[in-house]
């Protein structure tokens, strides 16, 4: 690229510069996309990008494939019912481990490593949460252990941190009510959550696939956008499945309260994140009303 063509594309990224100066972008990171740490760098990367164009970057990260690991090293079978991971009181202590211990302070360490300011916040410290209520296709209770879900956000620790420019990067665990004692939470149900309460411009998913699909072992068969009815639709007929249900379920409720756009994005990609802020038609999937 000439001189001349390099200054076209940040004059092309003008407009949308404007459109988000001062927004708020949730980036929920998926544990799916964090298994190569060159390509978590460069997601980081882009994030410091955006703080540094005056746009509000907030972190919401998995890690559900290393919990997994850990789990399996310590002689645990990992288990998940319609996305959750079954949590007895042993896994939620490697839950916690893998999660505040080795996947948070990593994800601050690569924005500070590119020049960019990050904060770690446990989820503990932002979310309220009760006991997920669950139940399999018959309406029978399913006790899927310390799985929560989010009732409510604390949110002193991240306006000191949004007030002074600081990317706050946050796991999904919740304080429970009552008790104080952690909760594992859905990344995706925890980042929605906050999106909601936050009310953001835009909430964006990263995963390890190039957005929603019709046919999940075919790449090319993405679905540009889907609504609710839709998804409904694709979990009944069981194309869309695991940790995909969750991830619809909560891109939905996020727009019905308010959140202006939600994307699926592949965090694998170079620059997704860039590419679905600052182009036209945006790329994955967009989730409408
Ligand atoms: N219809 C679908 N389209 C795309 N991915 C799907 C679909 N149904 C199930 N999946 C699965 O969902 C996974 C993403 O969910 P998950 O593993 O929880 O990712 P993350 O860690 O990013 O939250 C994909 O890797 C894929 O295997
Ligand atoms: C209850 C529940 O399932 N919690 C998740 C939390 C991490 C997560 O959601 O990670 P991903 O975004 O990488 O899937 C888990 O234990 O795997």
């Amino acid at each position: 690229m000439n001189p001349a063509e390099k200054a076209n594309a940040l004059i092309e990224a003008l407009p949308y510069l404007q459109a988000f100066r001062s927004k708020t972008i949730l980036i929920k990171m998926g544990g799916s996309a964090m298994e190569d740490p060159e390509l978590v760098a460069n997601v980081m990367r882009d994030i410091v990008f955006l703080e540094v164009a005056g746009i509000n970057p907030i972190v919401v990260h998995g890690g559900g494939k290393a919990i997994s690991a850990a789990m399996e090293k310590a002689g645990l079978e990992a288990n998940f019912i319609g996305g959750f991971r079954v949590t007895t009181d042993a896994a939620i202590d490697i839950v916690s481990r893998v999660l505040s211990s080795e996947i948070n302070p990593g994800l601050v360490r690569m924005i500070r490593d590119f020049g960019g300011k990050a904060t770690g916040i446990p989820g503990t410290d932002v979310f309220l949460g009760e006991k997920l209520k669950n139940f399999d296709s018959e309406g029978n209770p399913v006790d899927l252990g310390r799985v929560g879900e989010v009732v409510g956000c604390q949110l002193s620790n991240m306006d000191t941190a949004h007030k002074a420019g600081i990317v706050p990067v946050i796991s999904p665990l919740a304080s429970e009510l009552g008790t104080g004692r952690p909760l594992n939470i859905n990344a995706d149900l925890a980042a929605a959550a906050l999106a909601k309460e936050l009310r953001v411009s835009k909430l964006v998913y990263l995963s390890d696939v190039p957005g929603l699909l019709a046919d999940p072992k075919d790449p090319s068969s993405l679905i540009k956008s889907i609504n609710r009815a839709k998804a409904d639709e694709l979990i009944a007929d069981g194309t869309i499945s695991g940790g995909m249900i969750p991830k619809v379920r909560s891109a939905v409720d996020a727009l019905n309260a308010g959140v202006r756009k939600v994307h699926f994005v592949d965090g694998r990609l170079p620059h997704a994140l860039l590419l679905e802020i600052f182009t036209d038609g945006g790329i994955g999937t967009e989730v409408i009303r």
